[in-house]
């Protein structure tokens, strides 16, 4: 057995967490023979909850979690890690503005891009899954210049899950039947979720998404509003944001980052754009990608219509004004 990873999951006190945790201890994303340091980081006024899943997580007697840290200090939670789960924000809280949301989560991944770029091992790989991950992954980025753009990245799988979901649903086949459906740009209700190249296994044959289902005014439509809105549908109906969907998402992000892609299938991440597809340069996109031996690779060369460009421009419109805002704050 090789020597334990350290693994950081901010946020650790929070509903993500709670579940992402639990995967991550028992083995769903490092593999099953790596052992695993983990360590937790929360605010200073969620010490006494984050103990409690301390207590958890020893009870749950995960053979592989090999040591527990729990802290508040951001020089402590970096140090030397190998990979890292960056859930914790500051949630939207009644009446406040989509601006002043940015600009509190803005100042979060600012210290703690410092914090990577003092601390952490150079290799690291780093998942942004609070919001607005695009934007807080991107400034997080900036700030630790000591480490690879390529090592930055804002979680869109849950996205595709939901996609593949809706897909295999209406289908009536099993989820591991469709493969590479596609987010284009910002985890947000501008997001392109587009299945022009998604196929399905169906009678035992693989076909286009687009004829198995052969309805397009749905495709074009109600199928792209749900996966948009499907975050609000939760929190309408548990009166909680998505949770266990969520980490579930990022265990699969990260998976795919270490162990690679299966072969055939893509992966939607957000990453930092080289102006594929005729993206702005210098934003966190989220692209489909491959990835071998923990190097992504964006899929190039995919047939783009009207329909697709207007919509994969939108939200880049929109993650280029988000960046904008985020970098005033940093400046200020
Ligand atoms: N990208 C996605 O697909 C996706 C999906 C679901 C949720 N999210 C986002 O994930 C984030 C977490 O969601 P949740 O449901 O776990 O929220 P939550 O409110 O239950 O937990 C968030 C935790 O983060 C902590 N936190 C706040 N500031 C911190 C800091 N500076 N350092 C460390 N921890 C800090 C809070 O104290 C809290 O314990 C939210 O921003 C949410 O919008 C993203």
């Amino acid at each position: 057995m090789s020597e334990p990873l350290r693994v950081l999951i901010t946020g650790a006190a929070g509903q993500i967490a709670y579940s992402l945790l639990y995967m991550v201890g028992k083995g769903d994303v490092f593999g099953p023979n790596q052992p695993l340091t983990l360590i937790m980081l929360d605010i200073p006024p969620m010490m006494a909850v984050m103990e409690g899943v301390v207590m958890e997580l020893n009870d749950c007697a995960l053979p592989l979690v090999r040591g527990i840290v729990a802290t508040a200090d951001e020089d402590v939670a970096f140090k030397d890690i190998d990979a890292a789960f960056l859930v914790g924000a500051m949630p939207r809280k009644e009446g406040m503005e989509r601006k002043d949301l940015l600009a509190a989560n803005v100042k979060i991944f600012k210290s703690q891009g410092k914090a990577l770029d003092k601390h952490a091992k150079k290799n690291v790989k780093v998942l942004v899954v609070g919001n607005p991950a695009n934007t807080n992954a991107l400034i997080c980025s900036k700030y630790a210049p000591s480490i690879p753009k390529e090592n930055f990245s804002a979680m869109t799988r849950l996205d595709q899950n939901r996609g593949q979901a809706q897909i295999a649903g209406r289908l009536k086949v099993p989820i591991d039947h469709v493969k590479n459906v596609v987010i284009w740009g910002n985890h947000s209700s501008t997001q392109f979720p587009d299945v022009t190249h998604a196929t399905v296994v169906i009678g035992g044959s693989e076909k286009k998404v687009y004829d198995a289902i052969n309805d397009e005014t749905w495709l074009k439509g109600d199928f792209i509003s749900t996966v948009q809105k499907r975050g609000a549908a939760v929190i309408a109906a548990r009166k909680l944001s998505s949770a266990m969907s969520a980490a579930k998402a990022a265990c699969d992000h990260m998976r795919d980052w270490f162990q690679g892609t299966p072969e055939g299938k893509w992966a939607s991440m957000g990453i930092y754009s080289d102006g594929s597809y005729g993206v702005a340069k210098d934003v966190m996109y989220s692209f489909p990608v491959t990835i071998q031996n923990g190097q992504w690779k964006i899929v190039q060369g995919l047939p783009v219509d009207d329909f697709a460009r207007a919509k994969m421009d939108l939200t880049a419109k929109e993650l280029c004004e988000e960046r904008d805002d985020a970098l005033k704050v940093c400046e200020a």
